[in-house]
């Protein structure tokens, strides 16, 4: 029996990279990394369950014909499908548990996951960014490491509400914006937790996404907000200073 604990990531700006190979296909971009935490138990057995629902989606076949079957029971505060990288956290929940069951090494599982993630459409960088990151994290070169490269800014706050909208596939999001390296310079000119609220709200309305509310953007089906909400139907969030481990 395996515990894994994983983070959220909800990139502001991203600018896809997809190549013939999945290891070095990914994005550039920032994406910061959040509480809650999923906490997923991985056994023997199989079926990868998301709060007491199955989950089926292509990620998973390739990962369970890599590493085989396993069971995965994970608790999410946030929805699938969403915004919030879950089928990332999903897939690298699979894969660290299964390596610590079948003797895989870590970093290898979470390549794995990477690529499950790529082949499958479902996310770039969301893999990168919950192993190896955490607080606000600059993917400055696409994939996974030593391809990838990742900085990581020490930005901290508690004060980071999300509303889940609805969900949408990743692919309506992917169309690559010369934008997003010029509002990469600006937040790389000023790294603050404003910074990355005002430069993520310009990325995703060039990307055509709006949102009505201040201090805030959306992220494909959510949206994210940056001090207290008037209402109190929003997600409270901490920016997460831990990125994925095995308990
Ligand atoms: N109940 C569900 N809601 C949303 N997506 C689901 C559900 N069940 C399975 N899926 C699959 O999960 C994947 C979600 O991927 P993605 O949209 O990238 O999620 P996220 O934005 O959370 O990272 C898709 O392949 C989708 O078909
Ligand atoms: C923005 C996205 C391409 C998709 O993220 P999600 O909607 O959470 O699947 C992400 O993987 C990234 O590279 O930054």
């Amino acid at each position: 029996m395996v515990d894994v604990v994983i983070p959220i990531s909800v990139s502001g700006i991203w600018r896809p990279f997809i190549s013939d190979n999945p290891t070095r296909s990914g994005s550039i971009g920032i994406t910061v990394i959040l509480e809650p935490y999923s906490f997923a138990r991985v056994t023997e057995g199989e079926g990868v369950y998301l709060n007491g629902n199955p989950v089926k989606m292509k990620n998973l076949e390739y990962l369970e014909a890599k590493m085989g079957k396993v069971r995965v029971n994970m608790e999410s505060k946030v929805p699938l499908g969403f915004g919030y990288g879950m089928s990332a956290s999903v897939s690298l929940a699979y894969a660290l548990g299964a390596s610590q069951i079948r003797g895989i090494d870590l970093e290898q599982a979470a390549l794995l996951a990477h690529e499950s993630e790529v082949i499958s459409g479902n996310g770039l960088g969301d893999v990168v960014s919950q192993f190896f990151g955490r607080n606000i994290v600059y993917r400055e070169r696409p994939g996974f490491p030593p391809y990838g490269v990742i900085r990581i800014f020490e930005i901290s706050s508690d004060d980071i509400y999300s509303k889940p909208l609805e969900a949408l596939p990743t692919k309506s999001i992917l169309q690559p914006l010369d934008v997003s390296f010029t509002l990469i310079n600006e937040f790389l000119s000023n790294p603050s937790i404003d910074k990355f609220f005002e430069v993520s709200r310009k990325f995703t309305e060039a990307l055509g996404f709006t949102s009505p509310f201040p201090n805030s953007f959306r992220k494909k089906g959510l949206i994210l907000k940056l001090g207290k909400p008037e209402s109190d139907s929003w997600i409270r969030h901490r920016i997460a200073s831990r990125g994925a481990y095995v308990e």
